[in-house]
């Protein structure tokens, strides 16, 4: 049945639509299977992401009509199209009448994604209309809170150096510890990998003790603030808070000095909403492990990496991930960087759409995956600044001189880059780094030709 008579408006503009305030826009690719026609396709999707179904049905009446979604554009050659969602349809908490993301995601990428006539669709883009917008959480911290913490300034504290403690699972709490405290000696925060949690052979209550104490170690040892991103995700709710209570009793008066990492792709949105709700006083740090599933350029269905930061900026994540952009190892490319954009300034510009976030508090990018101090510098050209948080697991405990010179390393590449020195230039005088190409010879023969040389017995020694 070609439904685009009720849910296809193409004489709608999208200005128009941006001014009228009603609407939430979504920008899809979309490929109706074999040789369905691309208008009815779409509006096919826009019904079942609607009021509708595949036929008519008697129960709709005038009001129902009202709030259709309706597709505004279509490119065919492209395979784009754009929906307008009424903001109404979305639901809202009974509790205190606020929005939620699931059910954002319910609409505009649940059924729709297994249709029979679709061979696939993924949202590229969308637009949160001031209505809509002000009734998401957002954040309420962010990597301001950290450079307070750290006593730096706190509006343009720099990068904070951090690793993730690898191996990924396999120490026991006091090893564990160990790792924490050697990196704390150079660096200033440390993310538990994603998997670890409460694996037998490392009881979250033993291993939270020994870190607690291991940051109080470094920070008499060093004078600096120390800050630590405990996971806490949790299939239940009640699992998440007795996590978070448990950890922030054990750190006590460094309590702010805790993140809560919670894997916000496999848990969903509703563990993110919890840890916003819950610990409003905690820097919420969304990782994103599994996002590839529907995000990667690979992948024609869910949605791109960008919706999904975007996404977690309403839910009100204080950081997430955003990959490094081509210079570490996991999937990217330079020109996510607006990505980054979208998460951290007020008025930015999508792939489709340009959003206003009227006041709506930052999230920081964190970057990591195969960093290390030797790819720094391109990543803060790319980016043209370094606020954000970097983690670097191997590349800080797979430097040669361990955990705390692979810290150091990291920070002096950020000075180095913040100084506008070149970076075989700084690891002259500073021997770290100049272990960093050492430690990680095949990025420096491909970022630094001729280092070797340059660097001489400071970089063997
Ligand atoms: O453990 C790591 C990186 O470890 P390492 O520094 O040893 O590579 C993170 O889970 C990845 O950053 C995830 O990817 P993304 O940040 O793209 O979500
Ligand atoms: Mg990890």
């Amino acid at each position: 049945m070609d439904q685009s008579n009720r849910y296809a408006r193409l004489d709608l503009d999208e200005k128009a639509l941006i001014a009228g305030g009603r609407h939430v826009l979504c920008a899809y690719t979309m490929k109706p299977k074999g040789d369905g026609d691309y208008l009815a396709t779409a509006a096919h999707f826009a019904a079942e992401s609607s009021t509708g179904t595949n036929v008519e049905v008697h129960t709709t009446d005038d009001f129902t009509k009202g709030v259709d979604a309706l597709v505004y554009e279509i490119d065919p050659e492209n395979e784009v199209m754009k929906i307008a969602y009424p903001v109404e349809l979305f639901d809202r908490n009974i509790i205190d009448g606020r929005a939620m993301l699931a059910s954002f995601l319910t609409l505009t990428i649940g059924n729709n994604q297994g249709m029979g006539d679709v061979a696939h669709a993924k949202m590229r883009d969308f637009y949160v209309p001031p209505a809509y917008l002000r009734l998401f959480d957002g954040p309420t911290m962010n990597i301001a809170d950290m450079w307070r913490v750290l006593g730096r300034s706190v509006t343009d504290g720099g990068m904070v150096v951090g690793t993730i403690i690898k191996p990924k699972l396999g120490l026991r709490p006091q090893p564990f510890a160990d790792a924490c405290h050697e990196f704390w000696l150079g660096g200033d925060f440390i993310k538990n990998d994603e998997p670890q949690g409460n694996q037998v052979f490392a009881p979250l209550k033993e291993t939270i003790r020994l870190v607690s104490d291991a940051m109080k170690r470094a920070q008499d040892e060093t004078g600096e603030a120390k800050l630590f991103s405990a996971n806490i995700t949790a299939d239940d709710h009640y699992e998440m808070l007795a996590r978070g209570e448990y950890i922030l009793e054990t750190f006590g008066e460094n309590a702010d000095h805790v993140a809560f990492l919670v894997d916000g792709y496999v848990a969903g949105p509703a563990a993110i909403t919890t840890a916003r709700r819950a610990f409003p006083h905690q820097f919420l740090h969304y990782h994103r492990a599994g996002h590839g599933a529907v995000t990667s350029p690979e992948s024609q269905r869910g949605y791109t990496a960008f919706v999904l930061s975007k996404m977690a900026r309403l839910q009100g994540a204080s950081g997430i991930h955003t990959g490094t952009m081509g210079f570490g190892k996991m999937e990217g490319d330079p020109s996510d960087k607006i990505m980054a954009f979208m998460l951290t300034d007020d008025v930015a510009e999508g792939p489709f759409y340009r959003q206003d976030w009227l006041g709506m508090k930052p999230t920081t990018p964190i970057i990591s995956g195969g960093m290390n101090a030797l790819r720094l510098p391109g990543f803060f050209d790319n980016l043209g600044h370094s606020n954000v948080i970097q983690t670097s697991g191997g590349g800080a405990f797979g430097h040669v001189d361990g955990g705390t010179a692979g810290a150091i390393s990291l920070r002096q590449a950020h000075d180095a880059w913040k100084s506008g020195v070149g970076l075989v230039d700084y690891a002259k005088e500073h021997k770290e780094l100049a272990r960093a190409f050492e430690s990680f010879p095949q990025d420096a023969d491909k970022l630094y030709p001729g280092w070797r040389e340059a660097l001489g017995a400071v970089a063997a020694e």
